[in-house]
C-alpha cells in the first residue's frame, strides 16, 4: 500500500475549505510544526498530539494513533511530539507556537507547563456584576505573553438592558483585542465563534466561575459530543467537570481545551503581556528622563505629563500599576520576595496612593 505523505508537508497558508482535512490537521497540525522536521523523521517518528494528561503519562493522538506515553518527555496537552515507537518515554516535543505556564506553588515554584498551542483564548466575562477591567486586562496580558489571540466574548447579554456598554468598556482595553457580547444559551455562540473555531485550530477558554464557559463548549460541540476524542466526565450533579487538563475535537476538526489550570492563571512571568497590554502607557514609559522613574514625582516624566493632558486615564494608569506590581510580586522568587518584602509594601502602598478607587 502507498501512503499519501502529502498531509506531513507544509501546506501554503490556511488549507481551503473545500480541501478534506487530514487526520492530522484536524488534530491541528499545522505548517508551524511541518517545518521544523523532514519527511524522513515524520515517517520514522509520526508526528502525534498530546490530547489529555494523567498521572500515569500523556495520551497521545495522530493519524491512526491513540496511546498513552509514559513520564519522561517535558510536554503538556496541546504539545505536537515526534512519536518514537521503540523508546515512547524518548519522544521529542517539537517547538511551541504558544505556551501557557505558570510557577507552581510551593517551596521549589517549578515553571509548570499548563497548555501549548492553543491558537485563541476566549477571555469570558458577563454583562453584570461579573464584569471587571482590571480582570479582564490580565487575562488579556496572560494571553499576550503566552502568544496566543486573545477574543472578549461577555455573556448573558440576554439578561442585561445594554450590553453596547460593557462592550465599550471592553473595547478600550486594547485595539488588538475583538470583543463580541452573546447570550451563550442560544444558538449564538456556534456562528459567532466560527471565525476563530475553524477545522484545524484549538482553542480555551478562561474565566471566572459561573460565566458560561461550560455553556459555550457544549455550544460548540452541539449534541456531537460524545462523538469527540475525550468524551466528558459529569459528576452526580449531571454538571460538567473536568479532573485533568483534557484536549478534544469538535466534529468540524477544532481543538477545544478543557483544563482547570488554565481557568486560574496567575499573572508570572507576564512583563512583555502585561505591557502589550498597556502599549500606549509602556511606551510613555520609555520617554521618562529617568530610566527607573516610578511615575510619581519625579521631573521629566512622560507618564504624569500624559496624565495631566488627559492623553492617557487615570483609571486605567491605576489599574496598569497594580498589574506591574502583581506581576512582579508573582514572579520573583521566594529569596527575592524577602529580600524585596520591605520595596513591595512600599510599591503596594505607592500603588494605592494613585488608585483613587
Ligand atoms: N441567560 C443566560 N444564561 C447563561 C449565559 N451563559 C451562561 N449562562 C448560565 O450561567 C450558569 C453558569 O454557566 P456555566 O457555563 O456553568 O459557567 P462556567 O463558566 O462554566 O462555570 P464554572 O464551571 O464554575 O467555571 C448556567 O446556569 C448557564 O446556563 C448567557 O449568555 N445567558
Ligand atoms: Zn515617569
Amino acid at each position: 500500500m502507498t501512503r499519501d505523505y502529502s498531509q506531513f508537508l507544509p501546506t501554503s497558508g490556511t488549507p481551503t475549505p473545500k480541501r478534506q482535512l487530514s487526520a492530522l490537521e484536524r488534530l491541528g497540525w499545522q505548517p508551524f510544526f511541518a517545518q521544523q522536521t523532514d519527511l524522513e523523521t515524520l515517517v520514522a517518528t509520526p508526528p502525534v498530539r498530546a490530547v489529555e494528561q494523567h498521572r500515569s503519562g500523556l495520551r497521545v493522538m495522530g493519524d491512526g494513533i491513540d496511546t498513552t506515553l509514559p513520564p519522561g518527555p517535558e510536554a503538556t496537552v496541546g504539545d505536537w511530539l515526534l512519536l518514537n515507537r521503540d523508546l515512547p518515554a524518548n519522544s521529542a516535543v517539537l517547538n511551541r507556537k504558544s505556551l501557557f505556564q505558570r510557577r507552581a506553588p510551593g517551596t521549589d515554584r517549578r515553571i509548570q507547563l499548563i497548555a501549548a498551542n492553543v491558537d485563541t483564548a476566549f477571555i469570558v466575562s458577563s454583562c453584570n456584576a461579573d464584569f471587571n477591567i482590571a480582570r479582564l486586562e490580565r487575562f488579556v496580558a496572560v494571553a499576550f505573553q503566552a502568544d496566543v489571540t486573545p477574543v472578549v466574548l461577555l455573556t448573558k447579554a440576554d439578561l442585561c438592558d445594554d450590553p453596547s456598554e460593557f462592550a465599550s468598556q471592553a473595547r478600550t482595553i486594547s485595539d488588538r483585542v475583538p470583543v463580541l457580547t452573546l447570550n451563550a444559551r442560544s444558538g449564538e455562540p456556534a456562528t459567532a465563534l466560527t471565525d476563530w473555531c475553524k477545522p484545524g485550530q484549538t482553542v480555551a477558554f478562561l474565566g471566572s466561575s459561573g460565566v458560561g464557559k461550560s455553556t459555550l463548549v457544549n455550544a460548540l460541540f452541539g449534541t456531537g459530543i460524545a462523538a469527540t476524542a475525550g468524551i466528558r466526565e459529569d459528576d452526580a450533579k449531571g454538571r460538567h467537570t473536568t479532573r485533568h487538563r483534557h484536549l478534544h475535537f469538535t466534529a468540524d476538526g477544532c481543538g477545544v481545551l478543557d483544563t482547570p489550570g488554565i481557568r486560574e492563571l496567575q499573572l508570572t512571568e507576564a512583563d512583555e503581556g502585561v505591557a502589550d497590554v498597556f502599549e500606549d502607557i509602556t511606551e510613555l514609559a520609555t520617554q521618562c528622563r529617568f530610566n527607573d522613574c516610578k511615575h510619581d514625582t519625579e521631573p521629566g516624566c512622560s507618564v504624569r505629563a500624559a496624565l495631566e493632558t488627559g492623553a492617557i486615564d487615570e483609571n486605567r494608569l491605576a489599574r496598569w500599576r497594580k498589574l506591574v506590581a502583581e506581576e512582579r510580586f508573582n514572579t520573583a522568587s521566594i529569596a527575592e520576595r524577602r529580600a524585596d518584602d520591605k520595596a513591595f509594601g512600599k510599591m503596594v502602598r505607592s500603588v494605592m496612593k494613585h488608585k483613587k478607587r
